[in-house]
């Protein structure tokens, strides 16, 4: 599979933030977000190919029992991702995935949990709503979100959104983290608001 990195970090993201992790890194994206803090993995080309007993191997030197893959965009490698998924979920990994809503997630859903962004306008990409339908309770919805424009949309969304699905909301980085926080105060729903830790840290 053409991965970009494999490091260890503390989860900076949704609903397992805070939680020392393995990250598995692959590489290409089909969307092109304006913001993407990850530009290098989109095409695919800056990355190594690894076979999935080499990325589990790496992944077991870490010695952590959470992993998330990440991108990229993970699902687009989808008959690798769900044998390396396989392996993980038998070892008893706790794995969580990071889509960008434009993918069908169900076939992973047996060997991980899922977060999906919903993609807003600022990002000029767009996510395909149908999928959040399919989400259970241990998967969550993500919103990236710059301002008002950004809210707005997101608060037209939120009624199609399972109750049991967890929804996050997270700042562009650089973006008026305080003028989100007190949106969501005003909006009075249960969404959770949160800052990407990894960058407040300085670490991957
Ligand atoms: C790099 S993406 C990889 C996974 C997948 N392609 C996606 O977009 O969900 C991981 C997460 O980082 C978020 N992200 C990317 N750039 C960001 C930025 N500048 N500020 C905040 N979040 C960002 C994405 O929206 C996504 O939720
Ligand atoms: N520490 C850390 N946590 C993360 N959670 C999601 C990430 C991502 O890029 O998908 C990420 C990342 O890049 N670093
Ligand atoms: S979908 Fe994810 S990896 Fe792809 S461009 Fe957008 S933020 Fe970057
Ligand atoms: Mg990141």
């Amino acid at each position: 599979m053409k991965v970009f990195e494999i490091f260890p970090s503390i989860q900076g993201e949704g609903p397992y933030q805070g939680i020392p992790s393995a990250f598995i890194r692959l590489s290409g994206c089909n969307l092109r977000c304006r913001w993407c803090d990850t530009p290098k993995t989109q095409d695919g080309s800056s990355s190594e190919e690894m076979t999935v007993d080499e990325v589990f191997g790496q992944v077991k030197k870490l010695g952590l029992s959470h992993v998330c893959i990440t991108g990229g965009e993970p699902l687009i490698q989808q008959d690798e991702l769900l044998s390396l998924l396989k392996d993980l979920h038998e070892d008893g990994y706790i794995v969580e995935i990071e889509t960008n809503g434009t993918i069908d997630p169900v076939p992973v859903m047996e060997y991980s949990s899922v977060c999906m962004d919903i993609k807003c306008p600022s990002s000029g990409e767009k996510s395909f709503a149908p999928f959040v339908k399919k989400l259970r309770p241990s998967d969550c919805v993500k919103f990236v979100v710059e301002g008002k424009e950004d809210l707005e949309y997101m608060t037209g969304l939120l009624d199609d959104i399972p109750s049991y699905v967890e929804v996050c909301v997270s700042p562009v980085w650089g973006s008026d983290s305080r003028f989100i926080a007190d949106y969501i105060m005003k909006l009075k729903r249960p969404v959770r608001f949160q800052l990407q830790l990894h960058k407040i840290l300085g670490v991957n």
